[in-house]
Formats: C-alpha cells, structure tokens, sequence
C-alpha cells in the first residue's frame, strides 16, 4: 500500500517541543522500517516552521491545520493513504479537510469539546474535537482548504472518560454517538445509519490506560491496553472505509523507556493490514 507519513511536531505552537516531540520519536523508534518491512512504500514529510512564533499557539495551530490538509491532499493525489503524526490534537481538523472525510471516530481520553466560552485555560486541544465539528473557530477553518465541518451525528466519541462539565452539557444537546473502547464496533452502525461513508480516524494516544502505558501528563485509569486498542482499530478498519489517520498527543518526557513508538508500530501495521483487506 502507498502510504504518506505527514509530522507535525508541534505543541501548542511550539516547534518540536513536549508533545511535538512525539512524531520524531515515533519515526525513531523504526515506524518506516516496520512499515517497509509489511511491503509498504512509505514516504515521510514534516511540514516544517509554519505560523507565527509571537503569536504562538492560535496563530500556529491553525497554520499546522492548513500545511497539514494541503500534505493530506496531495498524498490523496498521489493515491497514499495519510497518515498524520502530530503533537497536538487540533491538527485532525487539518487531516479531515484533507482527507474529505464525512464522518469521525474521535478515541480519545477526553472529550476535546470545550469551545472558547467554555475552556479553563484556553487550550486549543480541549477545543479539537469541537473546532473539528464546526461549533467554535469557525472564521479559522474556513481558511483550511478543503475544511467542511463533520456533522456531530457523524462523530463516535469513543471512551473520553475525562470530560470538564461544559463538554458534558454540550454532549447531551449535541448527536454525538458515545461509545466505550469495548462497544465501539457495535456503534459503527449507529454511525452508517447516519450517512458515514469515509471515515477520519482520530486517536489521541492518551486513550491507553495509563497504569499500562503511560504516554503524556493526561493519567485518568480506565482505557484500553494496547492489544485491546490494536484490536479495536483492526475492527474498525474492517467495518467502515477508514480515508486517513491522525495519531496524536505522545510526550516522549513520560516514556522513558521508550515503549510507545513500537506500539504504535504494531498498531499502525495491524490497522494497515485490516484496512487493505475491506
Ligand atoms: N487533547 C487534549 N490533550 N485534551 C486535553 C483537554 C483537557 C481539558 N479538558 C481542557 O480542555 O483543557
């Protein structure tokens, strides 16, 4: 298979630092040669500086998400399936523009679904999943080429086990399909019964329960291990198209021992090879 490796390692505007450090450690820890090694042909691109470093975390992120929906859509040219390494989790609002996805499976720890009304300290991560939906930074992502707002009817949130109140508030007016790592297959019909045809695929790895693997600050217990998370995204690449991937969040300052580049090895090669089979 044809694949496009994209880095984006930033943190919150910050080039290669904290979680933006996380694609290069991914890349170190032998990902192209794992992947080569499945027969596929890989190419890999970092994005480079992008944004304004006064003005930081804004101004950068969304800059990332234009360089990273570009990239995502010239590997689509070049019929290569993207695969987006990045630090910061805004940056799958950038993958879903690219990619053209209609619909999202968002895995991840948190809800991601604080708007700028509701942030406590105005972290645009929080806001990821919320600015993917089109509920807030609407005037910045009609600038990301290709962006179309996911309708929350075609959104799985699954397993967000850390949600601050306003996102629960919101997440009982809004269609949004709750699921655990354990019943998100059986909601992937919920999802086609609402119109999903091609799916962006976002985890944030802090999914994992963090007594098992620990992957950056975020430590609520609960979460799948990594063979139950392999498991799950082998599932869902065999039960709906799956049109691009983001995999966010790894702060190599957590891991000292280095045991999350080869999970996510494993993970990204079962997923590739259940994905070819559909
Ligand atoms: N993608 C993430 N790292 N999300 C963590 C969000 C934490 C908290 N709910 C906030 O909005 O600030």
């Amino acid at each position: 298979m044809k694949l496009s490796i994209i880095l984006a390692p930033y943190d919150s505007g910050l080039y290669h630092a904290g979680f933006g450090q996380g694609p290069d450690a991914i890349i170190a820890g032998g990902l192209v040669d794992e992947l080569a090694l499945r027969g596929h042909d890989v190419v890999v691109e970092d994005i480079g500086e992008v944004g304004d470093a006064q003005k930081r975390e804004i101004a950068t992120g969304f800059a990332v998400c234009r360089a990273v929906a570009t990239k995502v859509d010239m590997a689509r040219d070049d019929e290569r399936f993207p695969i987006v390494l990045t630090g910061n989790c805004l940056t799958a609002a950038g993958a879903v523009a690219g990619d053209a996805a209609d619909s999202l499976i968002w895995i991840d720890q948190h809800g991601d679904l604080n708007t700028p009304e509701t942030s406590a300290y105005g972290f645009l991560d929080g806001m990821a999943l919320a600015t993917t939906l089109g509920l807030c930074w609407r005037p910045m992502t009609s600038a990301i080429p290709g962006f179309k707002a996911i309708d929350p009817s075609r959104c799985m949130l699954v397993d967000a086990r850390d949600l601050d109140p306003d996102e629960r508030r919101l997440l009982e007016t809004l269609p949004i399909i709750r699921a655990q790592w354990t019943d998100a297959l059986d909601n992937i019909r919920k999802l086609k019964a609402a119109g999903a045809a091609q799916a962006h695929l976002h985890l944030d790895l802090d999914v994992h329960d963090p007594d098992v693997l620990q992957v950056n600050r975020y430590a609520l217990p609960g979460g799948p291990n990594p063979e139950q998370l392999r498991q799950l995204v082998c599932g869902l690449a065999k039960s709906i198209p799956i049109v691009g991937i983001t995999l966010s969040a790894y702060d190599p300052a957590f891991d000292a021992k280095g045991e999350v580049p080869p999970v996510v090895g494993q993970l990204l090669g079962d997923f590739l090879a259940a994905h070819a089979r559909i």
